[in-house]
């Protein structure tokens, strides 16, 4: 028996959990959401190389007349350019296996404190606005709140993101259903986000 190998068993260094284990909640009109609780193992090291490593971008956006800071921080990996850590390449290729989906983009947001937020919207710039396409989220550092409404109106389900989860959006989801990371008025650390995307979708 390996020494390094039963090392590796006792201390769960970084890892994936099982994707069988992710619970599914049906939402209405054809959309589903997958949650699985710390997929992500073992995963303070990749967080703080993220953080420090990803060469994070400022946006400014128009909004109607005036031109807006975006209130986070932005990467985006096209597909066939390398993955800031190779946890990110097998996270893909698991999320990929199991839903038989292939993954091609991972686009990272720096959410810095509770004041950087996301507001409502779905991904439905190319494939997701017309067809039933699938949005993987793996969510690392300080627990946010991923906010879920459908677009016809109606109560938001709220799932709050710890570190190491993941949120998987499929079915109809970015065409009937909006999706938000509210702002926080409770100290909050830093968190990191890694949207996993198929070609495509955005
Ligand atoms: O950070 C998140 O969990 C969501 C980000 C998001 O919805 C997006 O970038 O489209
Ligand atoms: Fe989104």
């Amino acid at each position: 028996m390996s020494v390094p190998f039963q090392a590796s068993l006792l201390d769960s260094g970084p890892g994936l959990g099982n994707l069988v284990q992710a619970h599914r909640t049906e939402l209405a009109g054809g959309a589903w959401v997958d949650v699985l609780p710390g997929w992500l193992r073992g995963a303070d090291t990749l967080f703080t190389t993220l953080v420090q490593d990803v060469p994070w971008q400022a946006e400014r956006r128009r909004m109607y007349d005036a031109i807006v800071d975006v209130p986070r921080l932005l990467a985006f990996y096209r597909e066939g350019m390398a993955l800031p850590d190779p946890m990110l390449d097998a996270a893909k290729e698991a999320l990929s296996r199991h839903y038989r989906i292939v993954f091609t983009t991972a686009g990272l947001c720096l959410y810095r404190d509770g004041r950087d937020s996301v507001a409502w919207h779905g991904d439905r710039v190319g494939r997701g606005s017309t067809e039933d396409t699938c949005v993987a989220i793996a969510s690392l550092g300080a627990t946010r709140v991923l906010a879920l409404r459908p677009r016809t109106g109606g109560p938001a389900l709220r799932f709050p993101l710890a570190h190491g989860d993941l949120l998987v959006m499929g079915g109809s989801c970015q065409r009937t259903w909006d999706h938000a990371v509210p702002k926080s008025t409770r100290p909050t650390g830093p968190r990191v986000s890694i949207q996993f995307r198929p070609r495509d979708v955005l």
